[in-house]
């Protein structure tokens, strides 16, 4: 009993927050790659109520979203959470607070495509979140550049993990983050909605 308690006390999770406005292969690919290159236990996708900087009444709602984030993630090791929604969070930097307090002795890294490292400087408390836990951001077409000149990339320089010791990013002493320059997926939510119009409405009949 003590032993597998300290295992699950040490686990190694990526937190992988997003909107799933729908859920995508973008989505699952990051995460399986996040997942063999940090040697991640399991990928968290933490469904957000709404993006902080997003008009929620864009949204499908919670409920569909989860489900749809289910069907797409569809691996034994990637979760969905509505942990944001049962806590009432929006915002990442308490998010992560309320996560790290809870859950003191797992190893979180906070993961990321390429667009939101261009604008992290621009979240709430955006340092902080840098300082709560390690940081994994994917590259994505159109952003192979950017990220790394972007006032946060800038900010965060000398922080940085090359990408052939991901293995340690879980292990590092935050602020500490890698880029992973890894294979594109050009999939986004933005497509789909206007590729699949009705994908909420399908979602909510499976
Ligand atoms: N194809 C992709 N490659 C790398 N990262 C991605 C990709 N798609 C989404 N992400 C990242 O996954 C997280 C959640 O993304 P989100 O749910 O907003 O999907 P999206 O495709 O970016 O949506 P939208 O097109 O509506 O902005 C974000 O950090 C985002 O950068
Ligand atoms: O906390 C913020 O200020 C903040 C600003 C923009 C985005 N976020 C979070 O970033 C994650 C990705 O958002 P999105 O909409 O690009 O999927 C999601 O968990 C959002 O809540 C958070």
């Amino acid at each position: 009993m003590q032993k597998s308690h300290t295992l699950l006390n040490n686990l190694r999770i990526g937190v992988l927050g997003g909107s799933f406005n729908p859920p995508h292969a973008g989505h699952r690919q990051i995460s399986l790659q996040g997942m063999r290159l940090m040697r991640l236990d399991f990928v968290i996708w933490l469904v957000t109520p709404g993006n902080p900087q997003k008009n929620s009444r864009d949204y499908a709602d919670l409920t569909t979203r989860m489900a749809a984030a289910q069907a797409c993630a569809a691996h034994p090791r990637i979760l969905i959470s509505d942990f944001e929604s049962r806590n009432g969070l929006t915002y990442t930097a308490e998010t992560l607070d309320m996560l790290t307090s809870k859950y003191a002795s797992t190893r979180f890294v906070w993961m990321m495509g390429a667009d939101n490292l261009n604008s992290f400087h621009t979240w709430r408390d955006w340092q902080r979140i840098a300082a709560t836990m390690p940081i994994a951001v994917f590259n994505r077409p159109g952003n192979r550049i950017a990220p790394l000149t972007s006032p946060a990339g800038h900010a965060l320089a000398r922080f940085r993990v090359p990408v052939a010791r991901a293995a340690t990013l879980p292990d590092c002493e935050a602020p500490a983050w890698t880029y992973f320059p890894g294979t594109l997926n050009r999939e986004s939510s933005t497509r789909l909605r206007q590729t699949q119009p009705d994908w909420a409405q399908t979602a909510e009949k499976a």
